[in-house]
Protein backbone atom coordinates (compact mmCIF):
# COMPACT_ATOMS: atom_id res chain seq x y z
CA UNK A 1 0.00 0.00 0.00
CA UNK A 2 1.03 3.50 -0.95
CA UNK A 3 2.45 5.51 2.01
CA UNK A 4 0.90 8.54 0.79
CA UNK A 5 -2.55 6.70 1.19
CA UNK A 6 -4.30 9.63 3.12
CA UNK A 7 -8.71 8.37 2.72
CA UNK A 8 -9.72 4.99 2.46
CA UNK A 9 -13.69 3.69 1.99
CA UNK A 10 -14.25 0.54 3.61
CA UNK A 11 -17.08 -1.77 4.72
CA UNK A 12 -18.46 -2.77 7.72
CA UNK A 13 -20.12 -5.58 8.25
CA UNK A 14 -22.46 -7.60 10.05
CA UNK A 15 -22.57 -10.53 12.40
CA UNK A 16 -24.78 -13.58 13.28
CA UNK A 17 -25.00 -15.45 16.26
CA UNK A 18 -25.94 -19.24 14.83
CA UNK A 19 -26.30 -20.12 18.34
CA UNK A 20 -26.00 -18.44 21.54
CA UNK A 21 -25.21 -20.42 25.13
CA UNK A 22 -25.04 -19.00 28.59
CA UNK A 23 -22.68 -21.08 30.38
CA UNK A 24 -21.95 -19.31 33.65
CA UNK A 25 -21.52 -16.10 35.27
CA UNK A 26 -18.21 -14.77 36.05
CA UNK A 27 -17.68 -12.71 39.68
CA UNK A 28 -17.79 -9.49 37.59
CA UNK A 29 -20.94 -9.80 36.09
CA UNK A 30 -19.62 -10.81 33.24
CA UNK A 31 -21.23 -14.45 31.46
CA UNK A 32 -19.81 -16.69 30.03
CA UNK A 33 -20.60 -17.92 26.75
CA UNK A 34 -20.46 -20.17 23.84
CA UNK A 35 -21.41 -19.20 20.49
CA UNK A 36 -20.85 -19.03 16.54
CA UNK A 37 -19.96 -15.70 15.16
CA UNK A 38 -20.57 -15.84 11.23
CA UNK A 39 -20.44 -12.56 8.68
CA UNK A 40 -22.81 -11.30 6.58
CA UNK A 41 -22.67 -9.64 3.59
CA UNK A 42 -25.13 -6.68 4.66
CA UNK A 43 -22.61 -3.54 5.69
CA UNK A 44 -22.49 0.03 6.99
CA UNK A 45 -19.58 2.27 5.23
CA UNK A 46 -17.27 4.27 6.68
CA UNK A 47 -14.76 6.73 4.82
CA UNK A 48 -11.43 8.47 6.64
CA UNK A 49 -9.30 10.96 5.25
CA UNK A 50 -6.71 12.17 7.34
CA UNK A 51 -6.69 15.83 8.83
CA UNK A 52 -3.62 17.81 9.24
CA UNK A 53 -4.27 18.89 12.66
CA UNK A 54 -5.05 16.41 15.48
CA UNK A 55 -9.22 16.64 15.75
CA UNK A 56 -11.58 13.91 15.46
CA UNK A 57 -14.74 14.63 13.07
CA UNK A 58 -17.45 11.88 12.94
CA UNK A 59 -20.30 12.74 10.86
CA UNK A 60 -23.04 10.45 10.69
CA UNK A 61 -26.93 10.49 10.88
CA UNK A 62 -26.79 8.55 14.16
CA UNK A 63 -29.51 10.77 16.72
CA UNK A 64 -27.22 10.95 19.65
CA UNK A 65 -23.67 12.96 20.02
CA UNK A 66 -20.65 11.68 17.75
CA UNK A 67 -18.75 11.70 21.59
CA UNK A 68 -20.96 8.44 22.14
CA UNK A 69 -20.23 6.58 19.22
CA UNK A 70 -18.07 3.56 19.13
CA UNK A 71 -16.19 5.15 15.87
CA UNK A 72 -15.64 8.22 18.19
CA UNK A 73 -14.76 5.98 20.76
CA UNK A 74 -12.46 3.61 18.90
CA UNK A 75 -10.39 6.80 17.01
CA UNK A 76 -9.82 8.43 20.42
CA UNK A 77 -8.88 5.50 22.41
CA UNK A 78 -6.09 4.09 19.66
CA UNK A 79 -4.66 7.55 18.83
CA UNK A 80 -3.98 8.17 22.83
CA UNK A 81 -2.45 4.42 22.97
CA UNK A 82 -0.70 5.19 19.81
CA UNK A 83 0.37 8.53 20.97
CA UNK A 84 -0.76 9.82 17.71
CA UNK A 85 -1.07 13.39 17.01
CA UNK A 86 -2.56 12.96 13.78
CA UNK A 87 -6.21 13.64 13.54
CA UNK A 88 -8.98 12.42 11.07
CA UNK A 89 -12.27 12.84 9.35
CA UNK A 90 -14.71 10.25 9.63
CA UNK A 91 -18.19 9.87 7.62
CA UNK A 92 -20.06 6.71 8.70
CA UNK A 93 -22.92 5.68 6.29
CA UNK A 94 -25.10 3.22 8.40
CA UNK A 95 -27.07 0.49 6.83
CA UNK A 96 -27.28 -2.43 9.88
CA UNK A 97 -30.05 -2.11 12.27
CA UNK A 98 -29.05 -0.54 14.99
CA UNK A 99 -28.93 -2.60 18.73
CA UNK A 100 -29.75 -5.72 16.90
CA UNK A 101 -27.72 -8.08 17.79
CA UNK A 102 -25.99 -7.99 14.21
CA UNK A 103 -22.92 -6.37 16.26
CA UNK A 104 -23.05 -3.02 13.85
CA UNK A 105 -21.11 -0.95 16.68
CA UNK A 106 -18.65 -3.28 17.38
CA UNK A 107 -17.88 -3.77 13.25
CA UNK A 108 -17.97 0.02 13.17
CA UNK A 109 -14.90 0.49 15.93
CA UNK A 110 -13.10 -2.59 14.47
CA UNK A 111 -13.38 -1.28 10.93
CA UNK A 112 -12.17 1.92 12.24
CA UNK A 113 -9.32 0.53 14.21
CA UNK A 114 -8.02 -1.31 10.99
CA UNK A 115 -8.31 1.79 8.70
CA UNK A 116 -6.54 4.06 11.43
CA UNK A 117 -4.02 1.60 12.13
CA UNK A 118 -3.39 1.93 7.64
CA UNK A 119 -3.48 5.37 7.33
CA UNK A 120 -1.36 6.46 10.81
CA UNK A 121 1.14 3.58 9.29
CA UNK A 122 0.59 2.16 12.91
CA UNK A 123 1.52 -1.75 11.92
CA UNK A 124 -0.08 -2.69 14.96
CA UNK A 125 -0.67 -6.60 14.78
CA UNK A 126 -4.56 -8.00 14.71
CA UNK A 127 -3.99 -9.40 18.30
CA UNK A 128 -2.71 -5.81 19.62
CA UNK A 129 -5.69 -4.00 17.91
CA UNK A 130 -8.20 -6.55 19.27
CA UNK A 131 -6.71 -6.59 22.90
CA UNK A 132 -7.61 -2.61 22.46
CA UNK A 133 -10.96 -3.30 20.89
CA UNK A 134 -12.17 -5.39 23.52
CA UNK A 135 -12.30 -2.58 25.39
CA UNK A 136 -14.80 -0.60 23.42
CA UNK A 137 -17.35 -3.76 23.61
CA UNK A 138 -17.14 -7.36 23.70
CA UNK A 139 -17.49 -8.43 19.76
CA UNK A 140 -15.24 -6.23 18.52
CA UNK A 141 -11.95 -8.72 18.40
CA UNK A 142 -14.15 -10.76 16.00
CA UNK A 143 -14.54 -8.03 13.46
CA UNK A 144 -10.72 -7.27 14.22
CA UNK A 145 -9.89 -11.22 13.38
CA UNK A 146 -12.31 -11.37 10.00
CA UNK A 147 -12.96 -15.30 10.12
CA UNK A 148 -16.08 -17.42 11.12
CA UNK A 149 -15.24 -18.29 15.03
CA UNK A 150 -16.35 -20.71 17.41
CA UNK A 151 -16.23 -18.35 20.39
CA UNK A 152 -16.02 -18.96 24.41
CA UNK A 153 -14.95 -16.66 27.55
CA UNK A 154 -17.21 -13.23 27.02
CA UNK A 155 -16.55 -14.09 23.25
CA UNK A 156 -12.99 -13.19 22.95
CA UNK A 157 -11.46 -16.78 22.80
CA UNK A 158 -11.94 -17.58 19.28
CA UNK A 159 -11.26 -20.57 17.08
CA UNK A 160 -11.78 -20.30 13.40
CA UNK A 161 -14.57 -22.42 12.09
CA UNK A 162 -16.17 -22.39 8.33
CA UNK A 163 -20.06 -23.23 8.77
CA UNK A 164 -22.04 -23.21 5.48
CA UNK A 165 -22.17 -19.76 4.08
CA UNK A 166 -25.96 -20.42 3.91
CA UNK A 167 -28.49 -17.45 2.73
CA UNK A 168 -30.33 -15.64 5.63
CA UNK A 169 -33.73 -14.12 5.70
CA UNK A 170 -32.96 -11.67 8.45
CA UNK A 171 -35.73 -9.36 10.19
CA UNK A 172 -35.19 -6.63 12.29
CA UNK A 173 -38.13 -6.17 14.46
CA UNK A 174 -38.92 -2.72 15.26
CA UNK A 175 -37.30 -2.31 18.59
CA UNK A 176 -34.09 -1.86 20.49
CA UNK A 177 -33.04 -4.99 22.56
CA UNK A 178 -30.45 -3.50 25.37
CA UNK A 179 -28.07 -6.05 26.09
CA UNK A 180 -27.21 -5.06 29.45
CA UNK A 181 -30.84 -5.91 30.21
CA UNK A 182 -30.95 -9.09 29.28
CA UNK A 183 -27.79 -9.93 30.50
CA UNK A 184 -28.76 -8.60 34.07
CA UNK A 185 -32.76 -10.20 34.14
CA UNK A 186 -33.41 -12.81 36.74
CA UNK A 187 -34.69 -15.16 34.19
CA UNK A 188 -32.33 -15.39 31.80
CA UNK A 189 -30.87 -18.93 31.66
CA UNK A 190 -27.13 -19.26 32.81
CA UNK A 191 -26.13 -22.93 32.79
CA UNK A 192 -26.51 -24.67 29.52
CA UNK A 193 -23.96 -27.38 29.37
CA UNK A 194 -20.72 -26.60 27.28
CA UNK A 195 -21.51 -27.92 23.70
CA UNK A 196 -19.13 -29.15 20.78
CA UNK A 197 -18.69 -27.87 17.08
CA UNK A 198 -20.43 -31.38 15.99
CA UNK A 199 -23.79 -30.58 18.41
CA UNK A 200 -24.19 -27.54 16.34
CA UNK A 201 -23.31 -29.43 13.26
CA UNK A 202 -26.46 -31.81 14.17
CA UNK A 203 -28.64 -28.88 15.30
CA UNK A 204 -28.15 -29.24 18.93
CA UNK A 205 -27.62 -25.70 19.67
CA UNK A 206 -30.28 -22.67 20.28
CA UNK A 207 -30.12 -19.00 21.84
CA UNK A 208 -30.32 -18.82 25.25
CA UNK A 209 -31.68 -15.47 24.96
CA UNK A 210 -34.41 -15.80 22.81
CA UNK A 211 -37.16 -17.29 25.04
CA UNK A 212 -36.84 -14.03 27.56
CA UNK A 213 -36.34 -11.16 24.66
CA UNK A 214 -39.65 -12.87 22.81
CA UNK A 215 -41.38 -12.70 26.58
CA UNK A 216 -39.94 -9.19 27.49
CA UNK A 217 -40.62 -7.53 23.76
CA UNK A 218 -44.06 -8.70 21.77
CA UNK A 219 -42.69 -7.10 18.84
CA UNK A 220 -40.13 -9.96 18.59
CA UNK A 221 -42.82 -12.44 19.29
CA UNK A 222 -45.04 -11.55 16.68
CA UNK A 223 -41.82 -10.88 13.89
CA UNK A 224 -40.98 -14.55 15.08
CA UNK A 225 -44.61 -16.20 14.89
CA UNK A 226 -44.36 -15.14 11.54
CA UNK A 227 -40.93 -16.36 10.60
CA UNK A 228 -41.84 -19.48 11.99
CA UNK A 229 -44.02 -20.26 8.93
CA UNK A 230 -41.21 -19.60 6.65
CA UNK A 231 -38.50 -22.03 8.40
CA UNK A 232 -36.19 -22.93 11.54
CA UNK A 233 -36.00 -19.40 13.16
CA UNK A 234 -33.19 -18.00 15.51
CA UNK A 235 -32.54 -15.17 16.98
CA UNK A 236 -29.01 -13.60 16.69
CA UNK A 237 -27.25 -12.27 20.04
CA UNK A 238 -29.09 -10.42 22.26
CA UNK A 239 -31.86 -9.66 19.67
CA UNK A 240 -33.79 -8.57 18.46
CA UNK A 241 -32.82 -8.93 15.31
CA UNK A 242 -34.65 -13.05 13.42
CA UNK A 243 -32.89 -15.25 10.79
CA UNK A 244 -33.83 -18.03 8.98
CA UNK A 245 -31.93 -19.92 6.65
CA UNK A 246 -31.97 -21.01 3.30
CA UNK A 247 -29.71 -22.82 0.69
CA UNK A 248 -30.24 -20.58 -2.22
CA UNK A 249 -30.82 -16.97 -3.28
CA UNK A 250 -34.16 -17.74 -4.42
CA UNK A 251 -35.73 -19.20 -1.76
CA UNK A 252 -34.50 -16.44 0.48
CA UNK A 253 -35.76 -14.24 -2.02
CA UNK A 254 -39.54 -16.14 -2.37
CA UNK A 255 -39.36 -15.95 1.92
CA UNK A 256 -38.57 -12.15 1.79
CA UNK A 257 -42.06 -11.65 -0.94
CA UNK A 258 -44.28 -12.84 1.68
CA UNK A 259 -42.91 -10.50 4.48
CA UNK A 260 -45.66 -7.67 5.43
CA UNK A 261 -45.24 -4.51 4.52
CA UNK A 262 -44.22 -2.58 7.50
CA UNK A 263 -41.76 -5.16 8.16
CA UNK A 264 -38.34 -4.50 7.57
CA UNK A 265 -36.72 -7.60 6.49
CA UNK A 266 -32.81 -8.01 4.20
CA UNK A 267 -31.77 -10.77 1.99
CA UNK A 268 -27.80 -11.63 3.24
CA UNK A 269 -25.42 -13.98 2.53
CA UNK A 270 -23.53 -15.95 5.62
CA UNK A 271 -19.74 -15.37 5.24
CA UNK A 272 -16.62 -16.77 6.99
CA UNK A 273 -14.44 -14.07 5.56
CA UNK A 274 -15.68 -10.76 6.99
CA UNK A 275 -15.39 -8.57 3.78
CA UNK A 276 -13.70 -5.98 5.28
CA UNK A 277 -10.58 -8.21 5.15
CA UNK A 278 -11.46 -9.27 1.61
CA UNK A 279 -11.70 -5.33 1.24
CA UNK A 280 -8.23 -4.78 2.89
CA UNK A 281 -6.41 -7.87 0.81
CA UNK A 282 -7.19 -6.36 -2.12
CA UNK A 283 -6.01 -2.41 -1.29
CA UNK A 284 -2.45 -4.59 -0.08
CA UNK A 285 -2.51 -5.79 -3.55
C1 LIG B 1 -23.75 -11.23 23.79
C2 LIG B 1 -23.51 -10.55 22.47
C3 LIG B 1 -23.22 -11.66 21.43
O1 LIG B 1 -22.82 -11.20 20.22
O2 LIG B 1 -24.71 -9.85 22.16
P1 LIG B 1 -25.12 -8.73 21.05
O3 LIG B 1 -24.70 -7.37 21.58
O4 LIG B 1 -24.40 -9.07 19.79
O5 LIG B 1 -26.59 -8.78 20.92
C4 LIG B 1 -22.30 -9.62 22.59
O6 LIG B 1 -21.14 -10.33 22.93
C5 LIG B 1 -22.48 -8.47 23.56
O7 LIG B 1 -21.50 -7.54 23.19
P2 LIG B 1 -21.68 -5.96 23.41
O8 LIG B 1 -23.05 -5.53 22.96
O9 LIG B 1 -20.49 -5.32 22.82
O10 LIG B 1 -21.68 -5.93 24.93
P3 LIG B 1 -20.87 -4.97 25.91
O11 LIG B 1 -21.12 -3.56 25.50
O12 LIG B 1 -19.49 -5.47 26.06
O13 LIG B 1 -21.69 -5.28 27.26
C6 LIG B 1 -22.97 -4.74 27.53
C7 LIG B 1 -23.44 -5.32 28.85
O14 LIG B 1 -23.87 -6.67 28.66
C8 LIG B 1 -23.45 -7.52 29.71
N1 LIG B 1 -22.61 -8.61 29.16
C9 LIG B 1 -22.06 -8.50 27.92
C10 LIG B 1 -21.33 -9.55 27.37
C11 LIG B 1 -21.18 -10.72 28.15
N2 LIG B 1 -20.50 -11.77 27.68
N3 LIG B 1 -21.72 -10.80 29.38
C12 LIG B 1 -22.45 -9.77 29.88
O15 LIG B 1 -22.95 -9.88 31.01
C13 LIG B 1 -22.73 -6.64 30.70
O16 LIG B 1 -23.70 -6.25 31.65
C14 LIG B 1 -22.33 -5.42 29.90
O17 LIG B 1 -22.29 -4.28 30.69
N1 LIG C 1 -21.48 3.21 15.41
C1 LIG C 1 -22.53 2.73 16.11
N2 LIG C 1 -23.48 1.99 15.51
C2 LIG C 1 -24.53 1.51 16.22
N3 LIG C 1 -24.71 1.71 17.53
C3 LIG C 1 -23.80 2.43 18.18
C4 LIG C 1 -22.68 2.97 17.50
N4 LIG C 1 -21.94 3.63 18.41
C5 LIG C 1 -22.57 3.52 19.58
N5 LIG C 1 -23.68 2.80 19.47
C6 LIG C 1 -24.58 2.44 20.59
O1 LIG C 1 -24.48 1.03 20.79
C7 LIG C 1 -25.77 0.45 20.99
C8 LIG C 1 -25.76 -0.96 20.44
O2 LIG C 1 -25.72 -0.88 19.05
P1 LIG C 1 -25.38 -2.09 18.06
O3 LIG C 1 -23.93 -2.35 18.02
O4 LIG C 1 -26.03 -1.78 16.75
O5 LIG C 1 -26.15 -3.28 18.78
P2 LIG C 1 -25.92 -4.83 18.80
O6 LIG C 1 -24.62 -5.09 19.51
O7 LIG C 1 -27.11 -5.33 19.55
O8 LIG C 1 -25.93 -5.28 17.37
C9 LIG C 1 -26.74 1.41 20.28
O9 LIG C 1 -27.98 1.44 20.90
C10 LIG C 1 -26.05 2.75 20.35
O10 LIG C 1 -26.48 3.48 21.48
Amino acid sequence: MSSELNKIQLPSPGKLNLFLHITDRRADGYHQLQTLFQFIELADELTFSLRTDAKIQLTSDLPFKAEDNLVYKAAATLQQAAQISQGIDILLDKKLPIGGGVGGGSSNAATTLLALNKLWQLNWSLSQLAELGITLGADVPIFIHGFAAWAEGIGEKLTPVTPKELWYLLLAPDCHVSTAKIFNHPNLPRSTAPVTFEDFLANRCHNDCEFLVRNLYPGVDKCFQFLNNLGPVRMTGTGACLFVPFDCHSDAAKAFAQLPNGMQGFITKGSNQSMLHRCLQSLSK
